[in-house]
């Protein structure tokens, strides 16, 4: 079976992706990668279910606090990383003690903010278990907790020091949980690779049977696109951005659905059909890529409109309290066709309004 490592260069921060089956299993590794005496091990009572006795034997009991979460985008909250927090006291973490995330993207970004946070920082490592958090989520550094107000709201950069996908896990991976990573993974494909793209539009049938060489190749290919955007810009000054394709749109969705509607992944399948559908109107992306798109979207088996009942102009609002934005003004990742995408300012409320509204 193959073995795929992605590198993510950041000089002294830099670390490896592995991705392949057996990984949570591999207790030396696991362990090697939590050198220090506490080890806070994060994550949700689904994935609990499944996968958490070999994580917790490769770190052995003396070291290791275990924190279990409701699962859920609904807990990614202020409230839950306080509870992180107080756990990592009532252990008496020092500053060489791990947070180890075991779960999808919410496991992630709480406890890589608690991570990125107690004493100002110490280590933290990623053990996605949802394709989402393997091909997106787990790599790259973003950390964060909702408000009602918007997603991801607080939040800190604090990159891992080592990513282990465990591919064996994604045989119980709901079959929804499933389509939501493939989102984020078709994404690099449009805004990046068009070539990516022609090859997941040939392996969508492999894909939704998790044929292993061609998940693995996806999980792969993913992860380096994402890990060169990383390491060319790494705090969001600039190309990073375009990560955010659909996003804009996405989050504006899951807030306005308390965070406990769409799951991320399909939101943001809904939203980069928006943002194409934008992106046609104004003249920049040719509707026949937007078909292709709608085609691969709906083959994945996400939604390709907004659910109904969603307020177009709350749903606008919530876009204004995007973190792209700048003096009040919005800021979107718009496109320019298959493999090319550009973030555009000074786009008419009008226009985004109409295609809110259009669903
Ligand atoms: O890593 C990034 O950069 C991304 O934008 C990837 C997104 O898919 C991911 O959902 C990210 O957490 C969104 O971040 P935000 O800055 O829009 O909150
Ligand atoms: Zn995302």
């Amino acid at each position: 079976m193959t073995q795929h490592s992605v590198d993510v260069a950041l000089g002294a921060r830099s670390y490896s992706i592995r991705i392949g089956p057996g990984l949570l299993r591999d207790a030396e590794a696991l362990a090697a990668a939590a050198p220090g005496r506490h080890v806070l091990l994060v994550t949700d009572a689904n994935v609990a279910r499944h996968h958490l006795a070999p994580v917790q034997a490769a770190f052995g009991e003396r070291r290791l606090e275990t924190c279990v979460l409701p699962p859920g985008e609904q807990e990614k909250t202020l409230a839950r990383f306080g509870e992180l927090i107080g756990r990592l006291a009532d252990m008496g973490a020092s500053r060489d003690a791990t947070v180890v995330a075991l779960g999808g993207g919410v496991v992630g970004d709480l406890a890589g903010f608690a991570a990125a946070t107690w004493m100002r920082g110490i280590r933290f490592v990623q053990v996605p278990t949802t394709l989402l958090a393997m091909v997106d989520s787990s790599v790259g550094g973003k950390t964060a907790v909702d408000l009602p107000q918007g997603k991801n709201l607080v939040g800190a950069f604090h990159q891992p020091a080592a990513v282990f996908a465990d591919t064996d896990v994604l045989a119980t991976l709901p079959a929804r949980e499933l389509a939501a990573g493939l989102a984020e993974v078709l994404k690099y494909g449009a805004i990046g690779d068009a070539g990516f793209f022609a090859w997941l539009e040939r392996h969508m049938e492999a894909l939704l049977a998790r044929e292993p060489t061609a998940v693995a190749e996806a999980i792969a290919r993913s992860c380096a696109h994402k890990a060169g955007v990383v390491v060319r810009d790494e705090t969001e000054q600039g190309e990073r951005a375009l990560l955010n394709f659909g996003h804009t749109f996405g989050h504006a969705i899951e807030t306005e659905q308390g965070y406990g509607g769409l799951l991320h992944g399909e939101a943001v399948a809904v939203g980069m059909l928006l943002a194409a559908e934008l992106s046609a109107r104004l003249g920049l992306a040719p509707a026949a890529d937007r078909t292709r798109l709608e085609a691969l979207v709906a083959g994945f088996g996400l939604p390709v409109r907004i659910p109904p009942g969603l307020d177009p102009d709350a749903l606008l609002r919530h876009m204004r309290l995007d973190k792209k934005n700048r003096s009040g003004a919005l800021r979107l990742v718009l496109w320019r066709g298959l493999g090319r995408a550009e973030v555009v300012e000074g786009v008419e409320d009008a226009a985004v309004r109409a295609v809110l509204a259009a669903g």
